[in-house]
């Protein structure tokens, strides 16, 4: 990891009629990091997600990607920049195979590779994620983690600055989990910077640098998993109830 940030969030703001879902919310996230977005149910972390991979438009702030702000640009463009995601509800292609999935992550980037390569690339793809021989399958034939695995390699194959997940840990048993753990690991050290929404504390625990809490669209803590867990005001907006020393 590098002090150099490669996303800066400034004031970002996006309310839907009178709810204020992510309010006036700032943090730089480091080249080479894995930051967590943290928080109860519905405090507006995929939210921030959402404004940042440019699905939603922000009310108010800036994006800034490398120093440039792409705050409202359209979601292609965003991916074309560098920011790919996975969704909490997978969104897969079930009419194309395994191996097409990752070819229409390819397709995205800037430069496309063409016929032969563009397969060979997808299968690398696939390879990364442990879907290696799985190509020609069908997306309702791969088990759910598997899914998820595809999920993850059509992010991938956009061979993206900055990678959005949005928790993707969630459902998986102990050993998935463990696997999980592992491959988001190893998509750092190939020089990713991931930012995951998560609720599963364990990973949080040990896979991010740092992290952000929200609580009802603010940043309540920042700091590392350690520190802002411990921190009674998150451990407050978590209960919902006062803590006392
Ligand atoms: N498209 C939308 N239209 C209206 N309200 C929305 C929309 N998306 C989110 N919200 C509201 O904004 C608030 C924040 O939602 P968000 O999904 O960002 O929370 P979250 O922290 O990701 O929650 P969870 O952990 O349950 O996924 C919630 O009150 C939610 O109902």
């Amino acid at each position: 990891m590098s002090a150099d940030p490669v996303l800066r969030l400034q004031g970002l703001r996006k309310s839907f009629g009178g709810l204020v879902a992510v309010n006036d919310v700032s943090f730089d996230v480091m080249r080479g990091e894995i930051f967590g977005l943290i928080g109860p149910n519905g405090s507006g972390k995929t939210t921030t997600m959402n404004l940042i991979s440019g699905a939603f438009r922000p009310d108010q702030g800036q994006i800034l990607l490398e120093g440039q702000d792409i705050a409202g640009q359209p979601a292609h463009l965003i991916a074309r920049r560098g920011i790919a995601r996975t969704f909490q509800l997978l969104r897969l292609i079930e009419d194309m195979s395994v191996l097409e999935n990752v070819m229409v992550g390819l397709a995205f980037r800037p430069r496309q590779p063409w016929d032969a390569t563009l397969r060979r690339r997808a299968a690398e793809f696939l390879e990364l994620v442990g879907l290696g021989g799985l190509g020609g399958a069908a997306v309702s034939e791969l088990t759910y983690i598997d899914q998820k695995r595809l999920e993850l390699a059509r992010a991938m194959a956009l061979e993206p600055k900055v990678l959005l997940l949005d928790e993707w840990l969630a459902g998986l048993n102990a050993t998935e989990l463990h696997t999980g753990i592992a491959m988001i690991r190893q998509i750092r050290s190939l020089g990713t910077t991931i930012i995951m929404v998560e609720h599963v504390m364990s990973a949080i625990h040990s896979l991010c640098d740092r992290c952000v809490v929200m609580n009802a669209g603010t940043r309540i803590a920042m700091g590392t998993p350690a520190a802002v867990l411990s921190d009674p005001l998150v451990v407050e907006a978590y209960l919902g109830e006062p803590v006392h020393a």
